[in-house]
């Protein structure tokens, strides 16, 4: 049935009503099948390499090329009822309770002493969102204070994590990407100072996959358990970028300098076992009984006298915790300008467009 224009008139009324947003991608396509059916073909010139957000826009609507008004009309009207039909939106993520399970695209949970931080996005293979990395730090934030005497992050999913979120870079503030740049910074420079400050053993459940600032903070890591079939990639070179997560001074510390040279300049993928043997990984485990074996470990380790786990870790930590912050302030400077860089801009809208299924 075709769509009228009252259905069409309806359907972007309730896209208004929304209450979550529903990610960039979405919204690429309905700006594009809206400019269509109320416009026609795109007929305006390009916007020029670093206008990252109007050059998406452009590209998402001239990808529809000569598309009828009326059927971009009838698509824009299926793609929102197709998306409001679609399950409620979940709630953003709050620490926990004991016990207590928050939804959205983190889980925190408490229980048996160990709290429980969960990337629960995976569709997008737990890839991380600005909200996310404000979320994990309030998750870090209580559990820092909380009875639990373990910190685990883990994923939900085939992926542990794909690294941040590549469409953070193309929501771009009033300031323009300068100041984009310069709020990213900050972010990631609290971010990765809540690792390096946390109080309390944090270990990693490393389920799949791990890219970018997931693989990065795993050196400020205390354990790291990983399925075999877990790899260990951080492909900044190919994106424009320079290393995070302290990883600069923690890789080639705990690897020896050409081993982290070849993960994080050359970007070679490492699989669980290579990792482990490199020192990243403290144990590997048959993805079968990873979760049984972990978790069995764990609750062993939370009936150790607390007040001495806590003693022996801050020995063992305090000593570099001053270094760590300056190499995060470091790495986070330049970071600030390699998100500035055309390197950067090419590699961003090369992931946007292979993604662009209009
Ligand atoms: C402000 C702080 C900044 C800190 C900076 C950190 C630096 C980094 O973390 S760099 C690393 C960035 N991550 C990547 O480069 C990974 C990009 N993703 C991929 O290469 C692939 O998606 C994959 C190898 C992880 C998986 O490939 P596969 O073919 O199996 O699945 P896809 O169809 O590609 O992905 C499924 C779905 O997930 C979306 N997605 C995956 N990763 C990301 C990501 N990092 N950012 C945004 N979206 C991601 C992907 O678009 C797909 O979505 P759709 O199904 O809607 O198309």
């Amino acid at each position: 049935m075709r769509a009228s224009q009252k259905d069409f008139e309806s359907a972007l009324r309730q896209v208004k009503l929304w209450k979550k947003d529903p990610g960039n991608e979405v919204k690429l396509k309905l700006y594009a099948l809206y400019k269509q059916a109320t416009e026609g073909p795109c007929n305006l010139p390009k916007p020029g390499m670093m206008d990252l957000v109007n050059k998406a826009k452009w590209d998402a609507w001239s990808a529809l090329g000569s598309l009828p008004k009326e059927t971009a009309r009838e698509n824009y009207v299926d793609l929102v009822s197709s998306l409001s039909a679609a399950s409620e939106p979940p709630s953003p993520a709050k620490p926990a309770a004991d016990g207590e399970q928050a939804g959205g695209d983190l889980v925190v949970t408490s229980e048996n002493h160990i709290t429980t931080i969960t990337f629960n996005r995976p569709a997008k293979k737990n890839a991380i969102t600005t909200q996310m990395y404000r979320d994990i730090m309030l998750a870090l934030q209580a559990a820092s204070k909380d009875d639990s005497v373990l910190t685990v992050l883990t994923g939900n999913g085939d992926y542990y994590c794909s690294g941040n979120d590549l469409t953070n870079f193309t929501d771009i503030p009033p300031g323009g990407p300068e100041e984009k740049a310069r709020t990213n910074a900050v972010l990631l420079r609290e971010f990765v100072d809540y690792f390096i400050d946390f109080p309390k053993p944090l270990v990693a459940v490393v389920n799949g996959p791990a890219v970018g600032i997931s693989v990065t903070i795993l050196g400020l890591f205390d354990l790291v358990y990983a399925s075999d079939r877990a790899t260990f990639h951080t492909p900044f070179s190919p994106l424009g970028l320079s290393p995070e997560g302290c990883s600069s001074y923690t890789f080639p510390k705990m690897m020896g300098p050409s081993k982290a040279a070849e993960m994080l300049i050359f970007g070679r993928k490492l699989t669980a076992q290579e990792a482990c043997a490199q020192g990243l990984v403290t144990e590997v485990f048959p993805d079968s009984t990873l979760q049984k074996e972990v978790w069995t470990r764990l609750r062993a380790y939370t009936k150790l006298p607390p007040n001495a786990v806590r003693t022996s870790r801050e020995v063992m930590r305090s000593k570099g915790r001053e270094r760590l912050h300056a190499v995060n302030a470091e790495e986070c400077e330049a970071l600030r300008q390699r998100w500035l860089s055309e390197e950067c801009a090419s590699a961003v809208l090369r992931f946007m467009s292979r993604k662009a299924k209009l």
